[in-house]
């Protein structure tokens, strides 16, 4: 278990350039397998859950090769599918969330696809029940192994398209339908489609290498099957919620930072969300700029007065993946917010380390919490603490940052999974951080 020594209470100053965004990266690796011809992938981040689906690809038999920095080609043409069936994948595709979308172009192509219960955060119940619902209209039977919690999926016959209404709009559930149909026989409707950038940027790649879809963005898309797929080059977008990160920390530290192009029209309601704590964000061209919040910052009212309410919503709805690093931000605000975070039922547990630090946080039941602000009257005390899960740890980290003196977290490989070189690029804005 890796370690991070911080020290907190300085000022950074300077400029990010965000990484490739993780999920979509995750996606879009995936597709490589609907195709025996050659993808470029362009700003693929160099973090744990990556390196790792690109390990299980290679496996695979994918020939992959490294072509500079963040961008890869890769290869299909010659795949080793007994490796599916092996002791290896059972251990190698249950180390991330992202490895259950090889399932969907597996069976799309070659008629079959496994995967053991995937990893990822626990945060809370993560159901694959609309993947394989999905995958079971399009004709494919099911199985399960309870004891080997090995899931399987087989369409000897083939694919056919079909209208699929989804009990919830879930991001790889949907992903992992749409790569399945793009290969079925006639035409798919999935209505209440997932449709974060991570997903219209795969249904663009596909566009790119063959696939016939339509209602790219919106939440019913129609895919129209193709024969087969063939090459095309990505370029990953930068990474919605490791923006929202920066924004979070520039604020909680008083540090002046911009972040370097963006892709502003793709952030959707994360700078205004931000805003509602009162953080000024403003637009320059593509970049982000936060001056340093020397005098804090307030939390907005709704109209009618009401205390602030910031909860987390599918697309084009606030990310769930920024409710934490919003409620560290909350700590520090003038003003009172409530949290609601509404997909998962065990994230917000990490607020007991945040209370040991001195911020004030009522955590009312396992999905919201109160955060009563301490306008900077009152840093937090810098403590000993493990990272839970992915967002909680940066979360932890822009708290240790904020806090008077110095902070001690474990666990830092969860930070790794899904952020590139943090210590590194860090220090280089002026942080005092130390890897151990
Ligand atoms: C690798 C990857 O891409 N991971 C992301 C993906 O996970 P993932 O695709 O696993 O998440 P899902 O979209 O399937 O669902 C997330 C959770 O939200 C609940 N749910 C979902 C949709 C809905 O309409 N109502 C509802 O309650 C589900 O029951 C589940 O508990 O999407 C999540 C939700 O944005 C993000 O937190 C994860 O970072
Ligand atoms: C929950 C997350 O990741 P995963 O789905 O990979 O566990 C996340 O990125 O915040």
């Amino acid at each position: 278990m890796a370690t991070f020594q911080i020290e907190g209470g300085q000022a950074l100053k300077g400029e990010i350039q965000p990484q490739g965004a993780k999920n979509e990266a995750l996606q879009i690796l995936c597709a490589v397998l609907l195709t025996n011809e050659t993808v470029k992938i362009n700003n693929i981040p160099d973090i744990r859950d990556v390196n790792k689906l690109i390990d299980i690809l290679s496996n695979l038999g994918v020939k992959i090769q490294k072509l500079g920095n963040g961008t890869y080609s890769f290869k299909s043409d010659e795949l080793n599918l007994d490796y599916l069936e092996s002791e290896q994948f059972k251990q190698e595709g249950s180390g991330l969330r992202g490895s259950i979308m090889i399932v969907g172009p597996l069976l799309g192509r070659f008629g079959r696809g496994y995967i053991p219960r995937p990893g990822g955060d626990k945060i809370g119940r993560r159901r694959l029940d609309t993947h394989f619902e999905g995958f079971i209209k399009l004709g494919a039977e099911f199985r399960y192994n309870k004891e080997e919690r090995f899931y399987g999926v087989e369409a000897p016959k083939g694919l056919k398209g079909t209208f699929m209404l989804l009990e919830e709009a879930s991001v790889t559930g949907t992903a992992n339908i749409v790569m399945a149909a793009a290969l079925a026989e006639g035409e798919t409707t999935i209505y209440n489609a997932a449709c974060e950038p991570y997903l219209q940027q795969l249904c663009k790649m596909l566009v790119s290498m063959g696939a016939k879809i339509d209602g790219i963005g919106s939440n019913m898309l129609k895919i129209t099957g193709v024969k087969e797929l063939g090459g095309c080059t990505h370029t990953i977008l930068p990474d919605m919620v490791e923006i929202g990160s920066w924004i979070g920390l520039a604020a909680m530290t008083k540090s002046e930072i911009t972040i370097k192009n963006v892709s502003w029209d793709n952030l959707g309601l994360i700078p205004t969300t931000f805003r509602k704590l009162g953080i000024t964000i403003e637009r320059k061209g593509d970049d982000i700029y936060i001056p340093a919040h020397k005098n804090g910052y307030e939390v907005q009212s709704f109209i009618d007065g009401s205390i602030m309410n910031i909860s987390d919503a599918p697309w084009p709805g606030f990310t769930p993946d920024l409710l934490s690093i919003i409620l560290v931000v909350a700590t520090q605000a003038k003003g009172s917010v409530l949290i609601h975070q509404k997909m998962f039922e065990s994230r917000l547990f990490f607020v007991d380390k945040l209370i040991d630090m001195g911020a004030k946080i009522i955590l009312c039941d396992p999905h919201r919490a109160t955060v009563i602000g301490h306008n900077f009257e009152s840093q937090l005390k810098a403590t000993t603490m493990t990272s839970p899960d992915i967002r909680a740890g940066i979360s932890l980290l822009i708290a240790a940052l904020s806090a008077k003196g110095t902070s001690t977290i474990h666990n830092i490989e969860q930070i790794d999974r899904g952020y590139e070189d943090i210590d590194g690029r860090l220090k280089k804005i002026g942080a005092k951080i130390t890897r151990l």
